[in-house]
């Protein structure tokens, strides 16, 4: 069992009783144990001081994570499935602008996940559908390539469902877009802004335009898209209605733009996910995000420990969302004093800024390894940094 050799990356099943797997590097586990006795302490000295283990050696041979589990099988925690090495045919045989490239998205056109997706990919092929897991299906079916999925937007937080399906099914993360957003009010041609007494859209979309839809006193009423939105108000012929849309839906559905920028915040994002059936192979020459989802047993401190153990190595967290089990929500626990207690389950989805390639990131999830009672990691990509 060398280190080098047995990465943690892609494994998709990494319960903590198995210490002896092979996904793990042998220099993690006196370190893990010292948690017990003086965790503050080693925590304070570790925050000044770098780790061993963290100094740079090869990246070594990394592996893929099909079969990674699905939310029903996850907690079987004795389960192990054995990595596939990547080979060649896992890097991307299509040109930079994508042209090859099929990506689905939910909606129809002039949704902002299509201009995610020609972001992406600028000479794509897009595919729309109706639901976010259909997306999923499309890319897992081989009908597309890739699947463009919103997960957070700066004005109105993260997309719930997304966290929830990304565990549901086994795709990996190849990439990210930061795409800014800007909210338009359309109207069938002639109508005036005083003539709109309901606003269709997303409900994402009307969360990002809540000043301006409270200002206009409207009524709202929502839509599976923004696009979507636009096409009924023009195929319906609503004159009383708006939608709240891209410049773009205007021009496709042939609506009058009312106002423009209507968005609560200027500079409003939104961070989508690309997602592949094949993970990425992870370089070192640029920045990099990784995502992971663990869960973790009940006790104190436990989830300080777990969010520490990138601390330690100086890797910076960039996001953390927890989202209840579904199948084991609620956790009942006997307290002598009172009773039994019921605590809530959760998942914690972590987004940290470092590249499986990187030594620390290995070290780091390595150790996270032994707290976790379930670890995923979700996918290694760059970092989009325009927008
Ligand atoms: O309705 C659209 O146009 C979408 O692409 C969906 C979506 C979202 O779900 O967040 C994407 C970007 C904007 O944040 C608003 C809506």
């Amino acid at each position: 069992m060398a280190l080098k050799a047995a990465p943690i990356w892609g494994c998709a099943i990494i319960p903590n009783s198995h210490v002896s797997s092979p996904y793990l590097g042998s220099r993690l586990f006196g370190f893990a144990s010292k948690w017990d006795c003086c965790c503050v302490s080693v925590l304070a000295q570790r925050a000044i001081t770098p780790l061993e283990e963290d100094q740079p050696h090869s990246p070594g041979i990394e592996f893929d994570s099909a079969g990674a589990d699905s939310e029903t099988t996850m907690l079987h925690k004795d389960m192990i499935q054995l990595p596939k090495p990547l080979s060649a045919i896992h890097l991307s045989s299509s040109p930079d602008d994508g042209s090859k490239v099929r990506v689905a998205y939910q909606g129809i056109p002039g949704a902002f996940s299509e201009s995610a997706a020609l972001k992406a990919y600028p000479k794509c092929e897009t595919v729309p559908c109706e639901r976010f897991e259909e997306t999923f299906k499309a890319v897992e079916q081989c009908l597309v390539d890739k699947a463009v999925l919103p997960i957070e937007n700066s004005v109105a937080g993260s997309i719930h469902r997304n966290y929830d399906l990304l565990l549901r099914h086994r795709l990996h993360i190849v990439g990210e877009v930061q795409l800014a957003v800007n909210h338009c009010l359309l109207g069938l041609p002639g109508v005036q802004m005083e003539d709109i007494k309901r606003v269709l859209s997303h409900p994402q979309a009307h969360a990002q335009c809540e000043t301006t839809l409270n200002n206009l006193g409207v009524v709202r009423v929502s839509a599976d898209d923004t696009a979507g939105a636009a096409q009924i108000v023009a195929s319906v012929g609503l004159k009383d209605t708006g939608a709240v849309a891209s410049s773009r839906a205007a021009e496709i559905y042939g609506l009058d733009i009312l106002a423009e920028n209507i968005q609560d915040d200027e500079d409003n994002v939104t961070r989508f996910l690309i997602l592949s059936r094949e993970p990425i192979i992870p370089g070192t020459g640029r920045l990099y995000r990784t995502s992971i989802v663990f869960t973790l047993e009940d006790g104190p401190g436990l989830l300080f420990k777990a969010l520490a153990v990138f601390a330690l190595r100086g890797i910076s967290l960039t996001k953390i969302e927890s989202r209840p089990q579904r199948k084991r929500s609620l956790r009942v626990v006997d307290d002598s004093n009172r009773g039994s207690a019921k605590y809530f389950d959760y998942l914690f989805y972590i987004d940290f800024q470092a590249s499986m390639a990187d030594p620390r990131s290995q070290n780091a999830l390595g150790h996270l390894q032994e707290l976790a009672t379930f670890l995923r990691v979700l996918g290694c990509y760059p970092i989009d940094l325009f927008f």
